[in-house]
């Protein structure tokens, strides 16, 4: 029998129709609303709605899978309605479009019963657009229901030649996306889990699949033992995966210990740490630190040596080194200096002064879509163009401020050419007196196994070959 979001559970009764939208879907609505309307970030305003209107277990978890599915897929919905539906979607009022999304989630991408996702979504309507564009909405959804996903890829095939805009539309994501996947990918010489094309497919159904959550445990603080409920993660010594639960009920996390982290984003921290120098080594600087999670990683690699040393974190947003005091709370006292300053200034303000230097650059995020549900649709190929000046300065700043024979990492979560080999080759043509060190070969060093990062010296991590987000890294030693 359907529960009541019509959850098909055991197949049976049809739920009586209801007069007021399920408090789920209606929550769910609202944060596509706020994401649209206010430019809101889907996982800072879904708890904070859940929380507030009392949303738990089952009902916290539908709400949660129809706003994430929705606002990745709508790529793929927009097409699907722009056959199924008499007006062009970009000409529906904004929050029936919505509403048509969330019916299309739930009967091509959930598992409810085409009979509830109709009648549910279509008093969803009544109740926040009116009657006469709920009978719209009841026309459009049951004709998007008439048909299986698999025969929505067949239509979608027959109106385009073009195999970029067919992954587009099928996979939702933008077509500029698609291209710089396509081409990160040809000059990736690791793994493939395919040809070319199914390489790329496997990338972005990977995107659109709800990441695992993956913890930190900060070594000398806590073990993988202290996060009850999770498993040791594949690769990174410091990574395990939670199965289910809430990280926060987490007493390691709560503590400061441990935490919510990436397993891409610990594997480039812990090879920074492991790269070799030269000479001494205990002055640490991480040149855009907020929130934080990498210095604390960092820093407690470093405390874990037990050769003393400090670790500077830099953050140019007030607030946002705040965070980074918070998340290195944990640590012995005096272990890291956190200050808000504009990294672009510290190499010549501190030359010399560094012989580890991360620099973990503000990027397009495209590495990271599957976290993210709606920044495929914020971003623009215009941030590359305001990021890519940010970049170079932050990097040329930090090979000033790291020592000779001292190493930088260059590290972003996106694959995009433009922001991550492009950049690194910009800056060591342009500053002179810089080596590439084989980051692939130092991935593999700190990984468990090997990770079959390809020939170097770029590193390239990927969601559907690893299970991380596609973090990019570059290891720089100044030679002179
Ligand atoms: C990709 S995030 C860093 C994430 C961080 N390493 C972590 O693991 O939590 C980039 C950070 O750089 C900061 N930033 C941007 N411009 C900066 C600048 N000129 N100097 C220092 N930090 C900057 C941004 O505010 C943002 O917090």
């Amino acid at each position: 029998m359907a529960d009541r979001h019509g959850v098909d559970r055991s197949r049976g009764r049809r739920p009586q129709p209801r007069r007021t939208a399920d408090a789920a879907r209606r929550a769910a609505f609202d944060v596509l609303r706020a994401v649209e309307r206010d430019d809101a970030y889907a996982n800072l305003v879904l708890p904070a709605l859940l929380a507030e209107r009392g949303l738990s277990g089952r009902d916290a978890a539908f709400a949660t899978e129809l706003a994430y599915g929705t606002l990745r897929m709508r790529g793929r919905y927009d097409a699907i309605l722009a056959i199924a539906s008499t007006r062009p979607p970009q000409e529906l009022d904004p929050p029936l479009l919505d509403v048509l999304r969330l019916g299309a989630h739930q009967l091509l991408g959930m598992r409810v019963a085409a009979h509830a996702a109709v009648s549910e979504t279509v008093t969803l309507a009544r109740e926040v657009v009116g009657a006469g564009a709920s009978s719209y909405a009841n026309a459009v959804l049951r004709a998007i229901g008439r048909a299986e996903p698999e025969e929505w890829d067949r239509r979608l095939a027959e109106r385009t030649t073009d195999p970029t805009a067919l992954l587009t539309r099928r996979l939702s994501h933008p077509e500029w996306v698609v291209r710089a996947f396509r081409e990160a990918l040809a000059l990736d010489d690791g793994a493939v889990v395919g040809d070319a094309g199914e390489e790329l497919l496997a990338l972005l159904e990977a995107d659109n699949a709800a990441p695992a959550v993956t913890l930190v445990a900060r070594p000398g603080l806590a073990g993988i033992r202290d996060l009850p409920g999770a498993t040791p993660a594949r690769w990174a010594r410091t990574a395990a995966v939670l199965g289910a639960g809430d990280p926060a009920s987490i007493e390691a996390v709560r503590t400061g210990r441990a935490a919510v982290q990436d397993e891409g984003s610990q594997l480039v921290a812990l090879a920074l740490a492991a790269a070799p120098v030269d000479g001494p080594d205990d002055a640490w600087l991480d040149l855009c630190a907020g929130p934080g999670g990498k210095t604390a990683l960092l820093s407690s690699l470093l405390a874990e040596r037990g050769e003393g040393g400090r670790l500077l974190a830099a953050e140019v947003v007030p607030h946002r080194a705040d965070l980074v005091r918070r998340a290195v709370r944990a640590l012995p006292p005096g272990l890291v200096e956190v200050r808000a300053l504009d990294g672009r200034e510290l190499g010549t303000e501190r030359p010399g002064a560094f012989d580890r230097v991360l620099v973990d650059a503000p990027c397009t995020g495209l590495g990271a879509l599957r976290r993210r549900p709606e920044a495929r649709w914020r971003r623009s190929p215009a941030d590359l163009a305001s990021l890519g000046p940010l970049q170079r300065d932050l990097l040329t700043s930090a090979v000033g401020a790291v020592r000779p024979g001292g190493v930088v990492a260059y590290v972003t979560c996106s694959p995009h050419l433009a922001e991550t080999r492009v950049v690194v080759d910009d800056v060591m043509r342009r500053v002179g007196g810089l080596e590439l060190l084989d980051a692939a070969a130092v991935l593999d060093g700190v990984s468990q196994e090997s990770m079959h990062l390809g020939a170097g010296p770029y590193a390239q991590l990927w969601p559907h070959r690893h299970g991380t987000d596609a973090m990019f890294l570059a290891l720089l030693r100044r030679t002179g």
